[in-house]
This record gives C-alpha cells, structure tokens and sequence, in this order.
C-alpha cells in the first residue's frame, strides 16, 4: 500500500471568547488528509487530523517543508517491512529530516496535525479504533471503555455577566461534567474570586472546580492567587506563570499545596523533562496536560509517556489539553487520566461522537474504525472538503 496524496486547509474556529493571554478573534486550524490506495466499499481509505487550537494553522510549514517531505519520500519508506500499512515512526523520521533540535517552535504543530492523520489512516487500513490498536501495541491488550473529561470553558467575553458564567456552568453539569473549568488572570483578583464564588454557587464543591491562568502571571502575582485559592480546595490551578519559567512553576509548587496543571504549551518530550527535572511537579497530585496535536504527535507523546515513567510519573497523571478525540483515543488506550473537553466552545473541533453522552464525568468512545471523526457529523462535513 502506500499514500498517494497529502493535503492541507485552513479552517477558522475564530469566536469572541478570551483567556487570560489572547483572544480567539482570529484563531485557526490546519486539517490535513492522508490519502492511501487502500480500499474500503470501493473508496480510497483515507487519514485526517486537525491541530488542536491555541496554536494557528500551520498551513506554511505543512506546504513550504513537511507535506513536499512525505510526497517526495519513495512510497515504501513510509510503509511497515510488510507493506502491509503506514509506519507512523518511519514517518516521522522523514518529517523530520533535516530539523535541527531544540527550539521546538511551531514545527511541532504541523508535524503533530499530519501524525494524527497518519494514526487515523492506520487504525481504518486495521479496521479498528484507533483506542483498541494502541492497547493492543502498547498496554497488552487492555482499553479503558470510558474516559474522565472535565468541561473546558468559563472563557471572558464582552458582555459576559456572572448570571451568564454561572448559565454556562450549570450547562455542562446538566450535561452530565462532575468537574469544570473556567478562566482566570484577565480581570483583578478580587474580581477573579466572585466570578469563581459566582461557579461554586452552582457547582458545589471547589473540587468540582478548575481554574486556567494561560500563563499570565508572574511570580508575585501566580503566589498571590495561590494564596487566594487554597481555601476554595479546587481540582487543579493551571498554567499559573509563563509555560517555559519552571522557576515560577517550582516556586508556586513550594506554596500551593493544591494541585497544579500545566504542559499544553510544552511541544517536545525534552520540554516535558524539563518540566519535571525543574518545574517541582508533584506526582502524587498535579496534572500534566501535553497536547499531542501541538507537539509532534503521537509518535513523540510515546517518548513523553516514557519520559515521565522514568521519572516516576503515572500515566493517569496526564490529562491532556485540546479536548479532541486524537487524545480521547490516547487516553483510553494508552491509560491516561482522562481528556478535556469543551461543550461548547472551538465549534466544531470541539466534542466526541454524537450521540454518546457524558455519564457522572465519563464518556465512551464509538466503535468506529480510526480516530472516529466519522462519527462527528458537524466535524467531518468540513474534514470530508479534502477529499473531494
Ligand atoms: O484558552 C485556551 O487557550 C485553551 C486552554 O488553555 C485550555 O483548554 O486549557
Ligand atoms: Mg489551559
């Protein structure tokens, strides 16, 4: 077998919504389709994968370096030694000819899109989730049938009221989320706490609560909050200070007895090493949250999961951003701790499969072959515009 084409779009998922750092005013999204010669019904089987948000469409790199890369590549070094199927790591390896390490930039982003694709394309050529195929490879056989997801939104909006905050939350509660999560760092701290005592008024608990500083603060200021939060009990504080100051990171960890949440900006497993040679990360309550489609894919996440268990870090701690179901598929099969998900925002990159509903914090995954965009009706109605 082997691919006969690679193709790229843009796609927008701009929306009024804003962390702490930006807004979403102008945000994007590269989606990339690997198409094989494999059939299926009669129709060329066929690989997509999206990257994530928070980080732009990719779609320079992937048309200037890492798609020419694969299209020039002799169609059998990017197959397994039976032919059989794609080889993700001989696929990497070529994506990543003539890349320098270190400074891990964006390249990440482009590389992590077309790896999510190439997964997707390998589970269909199995005619298996991708979730069952990765626990066949990787954890003897075993799946988890359900994932932990936490709702991902409280964002800052023009207009947005604490009557608003508040409608929102009580949304992904009725819809079936134990744990939220919303955003703080945008406005002052004492405004900050009545927006988090306005959630608790309809959550309960501050265990059912996550706050997400996106990294704004500095070391005054993230301690500040700390101070602020402890006596809320809330399930994690994440991304307090500037993602790569691991100093502010370990700071915090020496005073904040919580837990604490950070990684969806680190793109390398090296990053992630570094995170916890010097960032203070705590195995036994914090969370670390690398997003595969935004650090090279799934093939460099196997190095990160390995990374971390030389360090003594379970697989139940990651938690990984982005809340797509590339992840989703990871964490089932792989034996992470559970994925995040947006109900509601980054439509329609956002969300699982229809019709399968969250129960007491926990979602199933489809039966589908691959990644299971198929069954994502609003999602691949823009996906399936590269295959046409
Ligand atoms: O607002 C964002 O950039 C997304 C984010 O941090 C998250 O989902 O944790
Ligand atoms: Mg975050």
């Amino acid at each position: 077998m082997r691919i006969v084409d690679v193709r790229e779009m843009t796609a927008s998922i701009a929306s009024p919504i804003a962390n702490a750092y930006i807004d979403f005013s102008k945000m994007t999204c590269s989606v990339v389709a690997v198409i094989t010669d494999v059939l299926r019904n009669g129709k060329p089987v066929i690989g997509y994968g999206f990257n994530s948000n928070g980080r732009y469409g990719a779609g320079g790199l992937l048309r200037e370096r890492f798609l020419p890369r694969i299209q020039e590549a002799a169609p059998e070094t990017l197959v397994t030694d039976a032919g059989d199927n794609l080889d993700p790591f001989k696929i990497w390896s070529t994506l990543m000819t003539n890349e320098k390490p270190g400074g891990h930039g964006e390249r990440s982003v482009a590389v992590g899109t077309i790896d999510m694709a190439v997964w997707d394309a390998v589970a269909k050529i199995e005619d298996r989730p991708l979730y069952r195929v990765l626990a066949d490879r990787y954890r003897g056989g075993v799946a988890d049938d359900k994932v932990w997801v936490y709702a991902a939104g409280g964002y800052y909006y023009p207009g947005k009221d604490l009557g608003a905050l508040q409608d929102e939350m009580k949304s992904y509660v009725d819809r079936g989320y134990h744990v939220v999560k919303m955003k703080i760092g945008a406005a002052p701290l004492d405004e900050d706490l009545r927006r988090i005592d306005a959630v608790l008024e309809v959550v309960g608990e501050g265990a059912r609560l996550c706050v997400d500083a996106n990294g704004r603060f500095d070391a005054a200021t993230a301690l500040a909050y700390g101070k602020a939060l402890k006596p809320y009990g809330l399930f994690w504080y994440e991304e307090a200070g500037d993602p790569l100051d691991y100093a502010i990171q370990a700071e915090l960890a020496e005073h904040y007895d919580g837990s604490l949440a950070t990684g969806e900006n680190l793109f390398s497993h090296q990053d992630a090493q570094n995170l916890i040679r010097y960032g203070g990360m705590r195995p036994d309550r914090d969370f670390l949250q690398f997003d595969c489609a935004l650090s090279y894919g799934l093939v460099e996440y196997l190095r990160t999961l390995e990374v971390l268990a030389e360090h003594g870090w379970s697989s139940r701690r990651v938690v990984p951003h982005g809340g797509h179901q590339m992840s989703l598929n990871i964490a089932a099969g792989l034996h992470l701790g559970g994925n995040e998900s947006y109900p509601d925002v980054f439509r329609p990159f956002c969300g699982f499969a229809d019709g399968i509903r969250v129960e007491n914090g926990y979602v199933g995954l489809p039966d589908a072959p691959g990644i299971g965009f198929e069954t994502k009706a609003e999602l691949f109605a823009v996906m399936r515009q590269l295959a046409d």
